[in-house]
C-alpha cells in the first residue's frame, strides 16, 4: 500500500501518472516480473519510498541510454567510437551456453519458453541447444524436443552445437538450420572438452562442414581459450590465427573467438584479434566473453572498435562451460544491450522485454540474475514514468 503522504508528494508534484504507473507496476512486482529471483515473495525487501523517490529523480536523467535513439549515433563521429558498426548482432547463447552447466535438469517446456521470449525481445539468432552425447552434457540430452517445439516460432535462427557427424545427422533429422563446430586453441581444453586432439577436431570439422555444405547449412565455428586456457594459462595468438584460419578455409561462415575462462582483458584481446584478422575478414568475426573476471564489456568495447559486429552474450549472465572449472556464465545480454543503446549501435532488441526473459529463467533456476543492468533497471524502473527501456 502506498501512504497518503506519498500520494500527495506525488501529486503535488503534478505526477500522478507516475503514480498510476507505479500502482500497475507494482502490481507486476506482484506477479514476480521484477522480483529479485529465488527469493519467496515474503523475504523481498521493498525499498524505502523516500528513498527510492530521490534516485528516481537522479535515475531518470540517466534513462536515455536503455533505449536506442539515432541522435546519439553522433557520438560515432568521436574518434574513439568511430569504427564501432552501427549495427550490432547479438547471437543470444543463452539457452545452449547458459544451461549446459545447469545440473539440474531444465525441463523442455522451460527451455521451449525462454527461446520464444527472447525471440519476442528481438533477438534474430538464438542459440537453442546442442547435438551432443547426453553422456557428455545430460542437460541438453532434449535437443530433439526443444528443436521440435520452437519449429513454428518465425523472426529468428536458431543454430546448435554439433561435434561429429553423428551431431550433425542428428540435427539434420531434426528440421535444423544451421550448426556451430567448436574447436579450441589449447590442446588441453580440446582434449577435456571434445575428447580429441585440437587437429582430430579439425578434422572432423572438415567431414561436418563439407556434409553442411551439400544441405546448404551454415556452419559457425567456434574457438574456445582465445586468450587463456584453465589448464595452460596463457594461449598466444598465433594458435587462435592457426585455428581460425583452418575453420575458415574448411568452410565456417563466421568464427567466434571465446574467452572461455573470462580471464582477457583489452591486453590480451586486442593482440588476439589483430593476430587473428590477418588470416579472417573481421567481417566473419565474432566475440564470445565470459565475466569471470568482469572484464567482458571493456572486451566488447574494444573488439568493436576494431571493426567486429558480432557478440554473443547471455541473457542475465547464464553459464559457464562444463569442462572450465570455475568460469562464470558469458557476459549478460541486458548489460551488452544497455552499453550498445548507450553507444547508439542498433540491435532491434527491446531491453525491457529481454529483462522479462531473464526473470523468466533466473525464477526457474532460482538465482538472482548476474546482469547488472537488469539488477539496477529493476529497482529503478518503477518509478522512471517516462522509461521506454
Ligand atoms: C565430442 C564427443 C561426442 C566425443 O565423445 P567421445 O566419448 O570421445 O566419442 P565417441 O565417438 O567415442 O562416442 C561416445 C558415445 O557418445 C555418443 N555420441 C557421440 N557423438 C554424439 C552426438 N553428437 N550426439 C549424441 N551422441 C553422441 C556415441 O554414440 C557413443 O555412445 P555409446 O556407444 O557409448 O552409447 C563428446 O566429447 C561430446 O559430446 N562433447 C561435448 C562437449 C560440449 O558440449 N561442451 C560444451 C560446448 S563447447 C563450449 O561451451 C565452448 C563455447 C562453444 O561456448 C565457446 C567458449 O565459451 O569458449
Amino acid at each position: 500500500m502506498l501512504s497518503s503522504k506519498v500520494i500527495g508528494y506525488l501529486s503535488k508534484r503534478k505526477c500522478l501518472t507516475s503514480l498510476m504507473v507505479l500502482v500497475s507496476q507494482k502490481h507486476e512486482m506482484a506477479d514476480g516480473i521484477y522480483m529479485n529471483l529465488g527469493q519467496p515473495k515474503s523475504q523481498i525487501h521493498e525499498p524505502p519510498v523516500v528513498s527510492t523517490l530521490s534516485s528516481h529523480r537522479f535515475m531518470s536523467n540517466h534513462h536515455y541510454t536503455t533505449i536506442h535513439t539515432d541522435s546519439i549515433t553522433t557520438n560515432t563521429q568521436h574518434k574513439l567510437l568511430g569504427n564501432i558498426p552501427r549495427f550490432v548482432k547479438i547471437v543470444e547463447v543463452g539457452p545452449r551456453d547458459g544451461l549446459q552447466n545447469e545440473k539440474d535438469i531444465v525441463p523442455t517446456s522451460v527451455k521451449v519458453e525462454l527461446i520464444k521470449m527472447l525471440v519476442d525481445s528481438g533477438l534474430q539468432v538464438v542459440e537453442a541447444t546442442s547435438f551432443v552425447s547426453p553422456k557428455w552434457v545430460p542437460q541438453l540430452a532434449d535437443a530433439k524436443d526443444v528443436i521440435e517445439a520452437i519449429k513454428s516460432v518465425g523472426g529468428a535462427r536458431f543454430p546448435v552445437l554439433t561435434p561429429n557427424l553423428k551431431g550433425l545427422e542428428a540435427a539434420l533429422a531434426a528440421g535444423v538450420k544451421e550448426v556451430a563446430v567448436f574447436a579450441a586453441a589449447s590442446e588441453s581444453f580440446s582434449r577435456s572438452n571434445i575428447n580429441c586432439s585440437i587437429d582430430e577436431s579439425l578434422a572432423r570439422y572438415r567431414d561436418v562442414t563439407s556434409a553442411a555444405r551439400k544441405h546448404s547449412i551454415p556452419v559457425r565455428g567456434y574457438i574456445s581459450c582465445v586468450v587463456g586456457c584453465p589448464m595452460e594459462g596463457n594461449v598466444d595468438p598465433s594458435k587462435v590465427a592457426y585455428v581460425a584460419d583452418e575453420l575458415y578455409k574448411m568452410g565456417c561462415n563466421e568464427i567466434s573467438l571465446g574467452d572461455t575462462i573470462g580471464v582477457g582483458t583489452p591486453g590480451t584481446v586486442v593482440p588476439m584479434i589483430e593476430a587473428v584478422k590477418n588470416v579472417v575478414p573481421i567481417e566473419k568475426l565474432a566475440v564470445h566473453f565470459h565475466d569471470t573476471y568482469g572484464q567482458a564489456l571493456s572486451n566488447i568495447l574494444v573488439s568493436l572498435q576494431m571493426g567486429i559486429g558480432v557478440v554473443d552474450s547471455s541473457v542475465s549472465g547464464l553459464g559457464g562451460c562444463p569442462y572450465a572449472k570455475g568460469a562464470t556464465g558469458n557476459v549478460a545480454t541486458e548489460d551488452v544491450v544497455y552499453m550498445l543503446n548507450g553507444l547508439g549501435v542498433k540491435t532491434n532488441v527491446d531491453l525491457k522485454k529481454l529483462m522479462l526473459a531473464g526473470d523468466f529463467i533466473r525464477k526457474h533456476l532460482g538465482r538472482p540474475t548476474e546482469s547488472k543492468a537488469a539488477t539496477a533497471l529493476s529497482k529503478t524502473t518503477l518509478f522512471c514514468v517516462t522509461s521506454k527501456l
